[in-house]
């Protein structure tokens, strides 16, 4: 189809400021006509996410608490409602109504645990897709609101972390009919269950809603608009000197985002993928920045192109006499991370050793009985955990073809006496991975990138 769909992040949607630059920017283009939205991010006034205000509400003050901030449900819940206030009178919309569902919603006491959370979370895309919408009709523009509970957004029954059902495609395909040349304003993050109770994906999640339409429309691009010109080499917030990448493969986008480029969902890109729509991260600030472009394929022009790194991992390293030898074994253990909802990055493994890599918060609450089970079930010989470790990984398709950039970043580390823990070649041979103690990490990172990029 001859169209765009393009996802706002709560940045660029965070106040009328921002969502009039949204308005410009959907009106220079014809072909934008989805435009995805987020729930308002952090502004100048408040250093949280209204998602996280939301959870915080629902969690009765536990979400903030379980981070050492200390703001009650109350609070969030006044945040929320000056947020939303704020922004119906900013852009000169009829808010009674709005703002009566809103406080009805916030006052939900019927749903329970997960239900609950992922009712509450949805609602900051839900309200803010609401005034956007409605701030998009009063500037002229034949905007519609589609809500995912309408078309029917499927998805699966983990609440929190819902997975899209392929019904979701047709639903899409049978409701985005662009009849009257409308341009549709979809809240992002959440959808329905097959029962239709409001489910939502995993944080970040409205990069998911933009590239799911993006697919089930095979519009000609998915332009995903941020508050940064593109992606850059590293994480702009610890490099400040970096270079914006022109242009990335879905396999290196993938491979960064997941390892620590959290500008962009790592899954976002899967189905753009399968039918090779060009995805454009762009810079709400500066929309006249080209930002970066990502495709199935480009000339390899250096090895490396970027640095992504991961902190607060932990090592889980455990020893027994010949597990490598035991059929199953392997099997059996990331069956037990699995039954503790731990997701496994790596698992670097010799005859007598194994060791997982884990998100450390993902350990919370559950290491001594995952420790236990491990023990009981593999009858394990020693079981060492190591926190606060830091992955970096190279990534670059240029890499197939010259390894030894390994050997460059092994001596830059050398040559600045920062040691490693752990060291790892993926099997596709267009990434790395070093693990170090997160205390060196941003310098192994600086030294890394000027190295191996900036030189
Ligand atoms: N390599 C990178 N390139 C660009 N931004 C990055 C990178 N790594 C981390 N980021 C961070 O990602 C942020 C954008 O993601 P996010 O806050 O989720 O945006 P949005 O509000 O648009 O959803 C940037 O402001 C930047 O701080
Ligand atoms: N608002 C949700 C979903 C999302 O994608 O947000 P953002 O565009 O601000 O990353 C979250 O905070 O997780």
């Amino acid at each position: 189809m001859n169209i765009k769909v393009c996802k706002f992040g709560g940045s660029s949607v965070k106040d009328s400021f921002q969502i009039e630059k949204v308005l410009n920017i959907v009106k220079e283009d014809k072909k934008r006509r989805v435009i995805v939205v987020s729930a308002p991010g952090r502004d100048e006034r408040y250093n949280e996410k209204i998602t996280d205000h939301l959870l915080n509400l629902a969690t009765q003050g536990n979400h903030f608490y379980e981070q050492k901030i200390s703001i009650t449900a109350k609070q969030s819940s006044n945040v929320i409602i000056e947020k939303f206030e704020k922004l119906c009178d900013n852009l000169n919309i009829e808010k009674k109504t709005l703002l009566e569902d809103l406080k009805k919603d916030l006052n939900n006491k019927t749903l329970k645990e997960d239900k609950r959370d992922a009712f509450f979370l949805s609602r900051g895309e839900h309200y803010n897709a609401k005034i956007i919408s409605a701030f998009f009709k009063k500037s002229n523009l034949n905007a519609q609101l589609k809500l995912p509970e309408d078309f029917k957004f499927i998805l699966s029954e983990n609440y929190c972390d819902g997975k899209i059902k392929k019904e979701t495609y047709k639903n899409i395909e049978k409701n985005f009919t662009f009849e009257n040349d409308e341009i549709y304003v979809v809240p992002g993050f959440y959808g329905v269950t097959n029962s239709d109770e409001i489910a939502v994906m995993s944080r970040g999640g409205s990069d998911l809603t933009g590239g799911e339409i993006a697919y089930a429309l095979d519009a000609d691009m998915y332009e995903n608009w941020t508050d940064t010109n593109g992606v850059y080499e590293v994480d702009p917030r610890i490099i400040d000197d970096a270079n914006v990448i022109p242009r990335l493969t879905f396999k290196e986008i993938r491979l960064l985002s997941s390892k620590g480029f959290n500008v962009f969902h790592f899954n976002a890109m899967l189905n753009c993928k399968k039918s090779k729509i060009p995805i454009n991260i762009r810079n709400t600030n500066n929309p006249s920045h080209k930002g970066t472009m990502i495709l199935d394929e480009r000339v390899p022009m250096e090895d490396l192109v970027g640095i992504a790194k991961l902190d607060n991992m932990a090592s889980i390293h455990i020893q027994k006499n010949m597990l490598g030898d035991e059929i199953g074994f392997t099997a059996e253990l990331l069956k037990i991370f699995g039954e503790y909802n731990v997701n496994t990055y790596h698992y670097p493994t010799d005859k007598d050793d194994i060791a997982i890599l884990v998100d450390q918060e993902d350990l919370k609450g559950k290491i001594n009985n995952l420790r236990r089970q491990i023990e009981k079930r593999l009858q394990t010989n020693q079981i060492t955990v190591t926190y606060h470790l830091s992955i970096i990984t190279l990534v670059g398709i240029g890499l197939k073809e010259n390894a030894f950039a390994l050997v460059d970043a092994i001596n830059a580390l050398k040559n600045n006496n920062i040691s490693f823990e752990m060291l790892d070649m993926s099997p596709s041979k267009v990434s790395f991975h070093i693990g170090v103690t997160q205390n060196i990490a941003d310098a192994a990172l600086r030294t890394l990138y000027e190295k191996l990029i900036k030189s």
